[in-house]
C-alpha cells in the first residue's frame, strides 16, 4: 500500500505570493496541490501545517474521497474559503500521485479526453476604451478566440481589474490594503460605448467577456445587461454579490446576456441555487478555493443538468499548479465552457515547470503522469513571502462597498 510518508507547506514569493502542499509517499512518488488564497495566504499554510498534515501521515494515498470526507466532515466547521483551500491542495495532490503512479495524465483518469483542447480567455485591459481595444487587438492577432475587456472609468482614478501592464495583472498590491474610490454610475455610463467600440474595432467572430467584480446592485446589473446585449457577451461575469443567490432573478428578469460567477465560492451549497434555478450559464468555481478536484466534479455534475457550463477562474494568484489541475479537468467535463488564461510571469514559470501549452487559443495539460507540474524548490526558496492585500473599494461618499 502506498501510504502518505510526509506532507510540507512551501510558501514562495516570485512576484506574488503562492502556497503549495508537497506529498510523498512511502514510495517516493510526489503530488503537489495548490493552497494559495489571495490575501490570506498564511491562513491556509497554516492550517494545513498545523491541523492538516498530522492527520495525513500513514493514510492510503489512493483513498482521496475517504481523505476528502475525512477532512471535510471530520474539521466540524465546514466550508469556508481557507478550509475548502487547504482541503482542495491535498486532493490535487493524491490526484497527481495517483496518475503518476498510473503512469497517465490526470484527465485520462477523469474519463479522457472530451475536446481538443480548453478554450481560453485572456484579458486586455487599458486605461481608457482606446488603450483597451488596442490591447484586445493583440490578443485577438495572437489567436485568442475569447478576450475579457477591462477599461479604466472615467473620474475614477483607479478601476480594480485594470491592470497597469499590459500583459501581467496582480490584485494583491501593498503590505496593507490600498483603498480605491467606486462610482457604479459612472462605471455604468462607460461599459456600453466600450462593447460598441470593441465590436467595431473586433468585430464578431472573437468572443467578449466582461467583469462587474460585484459592483452593480441586482438591478443595475439588469440594467447594464440588457445595454450590453446588442454585443452579445459570452458573459457578465460577477454582475452582483452572489450571497443571496436569489438575487440573480432580478437580472434574469432583465436580459439575456449570459452569467457567469462564482471564483469567490467554496463549496456547491454557494452555487446549488444559481445552478438548480438556472440563474447563471457558467460556474467560475476552480480547482484551488473549490474543494479540488473531487468537488469540483461534484459541482460540474449538478451543473450540467442545468445547461450550466464551466468558467474555471485562472488569474495569476492561482499557481500554476491550479491551472494545471483546472486543465486536466476542463479536458475531460462534458460541459465544459471556458478557462481563464492569465498568463504568470516568466519568474514564477521558472518555480513551477509544466507541461501544459497554448496553441490556437486553447490550452491543453499535457500528457505527463498526473498533473504535468513540478516545483523547484531551490529556486522557489529564494523568494520570500510578502505580504500584500487586495485592494479595498469605497464610493465616494466614503462607503466601504463591495468588489
Ligand atoms: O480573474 C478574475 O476574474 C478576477 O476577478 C481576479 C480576482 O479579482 C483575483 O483573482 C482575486 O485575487
Ligand atoms: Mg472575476
Amino acid at each position: 500500500m502506498s501510504r502518505i510518508k510526509s506532507a510540507r507547506v512551501i510558501i514562495t514569493c516570485p512576484g506574488r505570493n503562492f502556497v503549495t502542499l508537497l506529498i510523498e509517499t512511502s514510495d517516493g512518488v510526489t503530488g503537489l496541490g495548490d493552497a494559495t488564497l489571495n490575501g490570506r495566504e498564511l491562513a491556509v499554510a497554516s492550517y494545513l501545517s498545523e491541523h492538516v498534515v498530522p492527520m495525513l501521515i500513514g493514510r492510503d494515498a489512493h483513498r482521496i474521497e475517504d481523505v476528502w470526507q475525512f477532512l471535510y466532515k471530520g474539521a466540524y466547521w465546514r466550508r469556508g474559503p481557507v478550509t475548502m483551500a487547504a482541503i482542495a491542495a491535498v486532493d490535487m495532490a493524491l490526484w497527481d500521485i495517483k496518475g503518476k503512479v498510473a503512469g497517465l495524465p490526470l484527465y485520462q483518469l477523469l474519463g479522457g479526453a472530451s475536446r481538443e483542447g480548453c478554450m481560453v480567455y485572456g484579458h486586455a485591459n487599458g486605461r481608457d476604451i482606446e488603450e483597451t481595444i488596442d490591447n484586445a487587438l493583440h490578443y485577438k492577432e495572437q489567436g485568442y478566440r475569447a478576450i475579457r475587456l477591462q477599461s479604466g472609468v472615467p473620474g475614477l482614478a483607479a478601476t480594480y481589474g485594470v491592470s497597469k501592464d499590459r500583459y501581467f495583472y496582480e490584485p494583491a498590491d501593498a503590505d496593507l490594503p490600498t483603498e480605491s474610490l467606486w462610482s457604479t454610475e459612472k462605471y455604468m455610463r462607460s461599459v456600453p460605448p466600450l462593447f460598441q467600440k470593441a465590436r467595431d474595432a473586433l468585430g464578431w467572430d472573437v468572443h467578449l467577456l466582461h467583469d462587474v467584480h460585484h459592483r452593480c446592485t441586482p438591478i443595475e446589473a439588469g440594467r447594464l445587461g440588457k445595454e450590453l446585449e446588442p454585443f452579445r457577451l459570452f458573459w457578465l461575469e460577477d454582475a452582483t454579490p452572489a450571497e443571496n443567490q436569489a438575487a440573480f432573478r432580478v437580472i434574469r428578469q432583465h436580459t439575456t446576456t449570459p452569467l457567469a460567477v462564482g471564483e469567490v465560492f467554496n463549496t456547491i451549497w454557494d452555487a446549488k441555487q444559481l445552478i438548480e434555478e438556472q440563474l447563471i450559464d457558467y460556474i467560475r468555481m476552480t480547482v484551488v478555493h473549490g474543494g479540488g478536484i473531487t468537488h469540483l466534479r461534484r459541482v460540474a455534475s449538478l451543473a450540467d443538468l442545468y445547461q450550466v457550463r464551466t468558467g474555471c477562474h485562472g488569474a495569476t494568484d492561482l499557481s500554476p499548479v491550479c491551472m494545471a489541475a483546472a486543465l486536466h479537468f476542463g479536458l475531460s467535463v462534458p460541459n465544459f465552457g471556458i478557462q481563464e488564461y492569465m498568463r504568470h510571469t516568466d519568474e514564477t514559470d521558472a518555480v513551477f515547470p509544466h507541461a501544459y501549452r497554448l496553441a490556437d487559443g486553447m490550452l491543453h495539460p499535457g500528457d505527463a503522469p498526473g498533473l504535468g507540474v513540478t516545483i523547484d524548490e531551490a529556486l522557489a526558496a529564494r523568494y520570500e513571502y510578502k505580504r500584500a492585500y487586495l485592494p479595498v473599494a469605497r464610493l465616494e461618499d466614503g462607503t466601504v462597498f463591495s468588489w
